[in-house]
């Protein structure tokens, strides 16, 4: 298949993207629009000759942004569209063509992520009406963790809300685990084997991943459950809205903004939701960035020491996101806290890998001990190459409708 593919990954008030050329290692167009639906909307971009663009966006909404993202793409015409899809409930276990009634599923799961699954919508939506006549694919979020085992996914709480309402786990960041898990086992002699995966970014989750299949993730039914994140809190004691409701008088939705956008790193510090600006802050003896870093660690910590129960046995750890890529300070402190699971970091590998890059952080002479890696995440190139194959594939899907069931 020839040319190239666009990855769109649609925020409430972002739009990420990045244009995909079907050779691996090849360089790519990638860009963001931000602040849609505020006063300055703006799109930046860096082309595949590392020259960088910025226009003003005025006014701009997710319809016109998209149009100007493709008119800035002049003649490099896409061959098919990667949508990043946040929830899939349990239909989709992999990515999907899109079409009406495709649609209109992803409608049905934004109820369990309503932050997300409206946003991607919008994209998708634009996307439509500009290509009509481009195949596009939805990539989602929760299909890797669709192998989780019944006792890892469900809830505690009667089985109807499981039956009749979907209530119950689906882990998120899939693509990213997906990918990781996929690296390791090109980079791992142990690499099919017992991982944890901790991918940290503005939002944060860690699976346990066994012969390349998710038996765990720290995300649930949303992607607010599990880790301490930028501005979400991670897991709560569920008493907590009862309280906020009954005692303190508060709404639905002031209880869902406290904890999805006033949380995290954000609400511990009351400085910044940014880990580098906290790791800066905590520098120069602020204590609340201290506490948030203490907490993040510490939580970090204790859930990969809690996913390794999933695992027949750990060979090894794995970061990645823009926190594990590229803070040292983070993985020495959560692995210090880990010592009982056996993880021998190298101080010197962890301080020294140069930002961006892949490596090996471990006492790699410490033969017996899980192994420590530090892998850039490729959500986009592993979302390009599920649309073209999922592309490449349909023809054949066409005249063989039984190979999809
Ligand atoms: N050098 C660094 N040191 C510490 N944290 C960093 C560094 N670079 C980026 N980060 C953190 O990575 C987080 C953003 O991660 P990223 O994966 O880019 O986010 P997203 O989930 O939006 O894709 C922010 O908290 C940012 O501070
Ligand atoms: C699902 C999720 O948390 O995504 P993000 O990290 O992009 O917010
Ligand atoms: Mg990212």
């Amino acid at each position: 298949m020839n040319g190239s593919i666009l990855v769109v990954n649609c925020g409430s008030s972002s739009i990420k993207f990045a244009l995909v050329p079907q050779q691996s290692g090849q360089p790519r167009l990638s860009g963001l629009v931000e602040r849609l639906g505020a006063s300055d909307p703006g799109l930046k971009f860096t082309d595949e000759n590392g020259n960088k663009h910025q226009f003003p966006l005025p006014g701009a909404d997710h319809a016109s942004a998209m149009q100007a993202i493709l008119e800035h793409l002049g003649d490099r015409q896409p061959r098919a569209i990667g949508h990043r899809v946040v929830h899939g409930g349990e239909r989709f276990k992999s990515a999907t063509l899109i079409n009406e009634e495709v649609i209109d599923s992803i409608k049905q799961c934004a109820s369990l992520a309503p932050l997300h699954n409206p946003a991607n919508l919008e994209g998708i939506r634009a996307t439509r009406l500009l290509f009509p006549d481009l195949p596009q694919v939805a990539v989602f979020d929760t299909a890797f963790h669709q192998t989780m085992p019944e006792h890892a996914y469900r809830y505690a709480i009667p089985t109807e809300l499981y039956r009749e309402h979907g209530i119950r786990r689906y882990g998120f960041h899939g693509t990213s685990h997906a990918y990781i898990a996929e690296r390791l086992g090109e980079l791992s002699v142990h690499g099919h084997g017992g991982w944890i995966i901790a991918h940290l970014g503005n939002g944060c989750s860690a699976t346990a991943v066994w012969q390349g299949r998710s038996l765990d993730t720290s995300m649930g039914m949303t992607p607010l459950e599990g880790l301490v994140m930028g501005t979400r809190s991670g897991d709560v004691d569920p008493g907590l809205h009862l309280h906020l409701a009954n005692q303190c008088g508060w709404s639905v939705e002031q209880i869902d903004q406290m904890l999805n956008k006033h949380s995290g790193l954000m609400g511990l510090s009351g400085l910044s939701p940014d880990m580098r600006d906290l790791e800066q802050a905590a520098g120069d003896g602020h204590s609340g960035a201290r506490l948030a870093l203490d907490v993040f660690c510490y939580r970090l910590a204790r859930t990969m020491a809690a996913l390794s129960c999933a695992l027949p046995q750990l060979d090894g750890i794995a970061f990645t996101g823009g926190i594990g890529e590229n803070s040292p300070l983070i993985r020495s402190r959560a692995l210090s806290m880990m010592a009982a699971l056996g993880p021998r970091l190298s101080d010197i590998a962890n301080d020294n890998l140069a930002r961006g890059r892949e490596g090996r952080i471990d006492l790699a002479s410490d033969t017996g001990s899980p192994e420590i890696w530090v892998i850039p995440t490729d959500e986009e190139g592993r979302i390009a190459r599920e649309t073209a194959e999922l592309v490449e594939f349909q023809p054949y899907l066409d005249f063989h409708p039984e190979a999809s069931a």
